[in-house]
């Protein structure tokens, strides 16, 4: 059980989040520190032990061995603009740090299972391409939520209100309805698609080449087990990638800044920039961004930030015991690599 890490060496966060994003109002997780630093543990409520495996060989990587080294100093980054009305998405976008690219999210359902009403997404869209100016990027994040026609009777509609999309990420569930996403777009008007739960939650993550289903992919540091399982999986795929946070403290964020900062190429913003959607962060000088992107640095949490984002004892027994969990089940799949 050598690879089951020392409860001294850890500290459980809670913060609440200023905008609610996918389906929750706060953010939790583990903080691990080793002889190369500090990692990040924190999958969300709804994956299990065996799925959080990933997310704790890649905070183990983070506190015991580090990550490769950097080919650039700063990683461009989109702000992330969730189901919010058009006032507040023009808002998010103006206090963005000076971001170029931004992430929308459309393809929300209500609780009856309906869809956002598409001239909502429609009017939040053109909220941001105002408020970035003709020369910035937009991309949308369906999250996997439409059907195929769902998908392409809307991206004419949100295409035109955005000025043009970058691409469209996850429109469909699986690589079937992404591949038919592509397939189906009109030629001189198509949005590039991009592939996220389908590379992160997939048994496997090249069906989505072999499907010819993408024309880029979002990778994600701890769903994907590490900043060197994902460059090793970037090239396997071959595609563009696009990093992308897993909504974590400025420590989980600097796992994604390494990984972004350690791809050969990198022609796309990273989706990096969400710590400005956490009330309170776990280090003195948050990773949010500056002139549009994130410095290359080690996060280090301070005493100040961790009294900021204390959770209460019911939450920091429950990270805990979930650590314990995980860790045994990383130590006799064959130890925490
Ligand atoms: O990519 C970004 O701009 C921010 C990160 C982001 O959108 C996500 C983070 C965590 C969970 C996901 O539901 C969501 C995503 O789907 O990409
Ligand atoms: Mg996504």
């Amino acid at each position: 059980m050598g690879d089951v890490p020392d409860p001294r060496e850890t500290v459980v966060y809670r913060t609440r989040l200023t905008t609610r994003f996918r389906g929750i109002d706060a953010r939790d997780g583990v903080l691990l520190r080793g002889d190369a630093g500090w990692g990040e543990f924190s999958p969300f409520w709804d994956y299990d032990d065996a799925e959080s495996a990933a997310w704790l060989r890649a905070a183990r990587e983070a506190a015991d061995e580090g990550w490769p080294d950097a080919v650039r100093d700063r990683v461009p980054v989109n702000v992330t603009v969730p189901a919010v009305g058009p006032d507040r998405a023009r808002d998010l976008v103006a206090a963005s740090g000076g971001c170029r690219t931004a992430k929308v999210k459309v393809a929300q359902r209500g609780p009856d299972g309906s869809l956002e009403p598409l001239a909502v997404e429609v009017a939040r869209l053109e909220a941001v391409r105002d408020a970035l100016g003709p020369g910035g990027r937009v991309r949308v994040d369906a999250n996997g939520a439409w059907d195929v026609d769902e998908a392409l009777r809307r991206l004419p509609a949100l295409d035109r209100a955005a000025g043009g999309l970058e691409y469209v990420e996850q429109p469909c569930a699986d690589v079937v309805g992404l591949a038919a996403v592509r397939r189906g777009q009109r030629g001189d008007s198509a949005v590039p698609v991009a592939a996220d739960e389908s590379i992160r939650r997939a048994a496997d993550p090249l069906a989505v080449v072999r499907a010819d289903a993408a024309d880029v992919v979002v990778l994600k540091v701890q769903p994907l087990g590490g900043v060197r399982a994902c460059l090793d999986l970037a090239e396997q795929v071959g595609l563009p990638v696009v990093v992308s946070s897993a909504l974590e403290s400025s420590v989980g964020i600097a796992a994604g800044v390494a990984l972004a900062a350690a791809l050969p190429e990198l022609p796309y913003a990273c989706g990096l920039a969400t710590v400005n959607l956490f009330a309170a962060d776990v280090v003195d000088h948050p990773l949010v961004p500056r002139d549009g992107a994130l410095p290359v640095v080690r996060a280090v949490p301070s005493a100040a930030g961790l009294a900021a984002a204390a959770p209460d004892d019911d939450v920091d027994r429950r990270w805990r015991a979930r650590l314990d969990r995980v860790g045994a089940l990383l130590a006799s799949a064959g130890g925490a690599r």
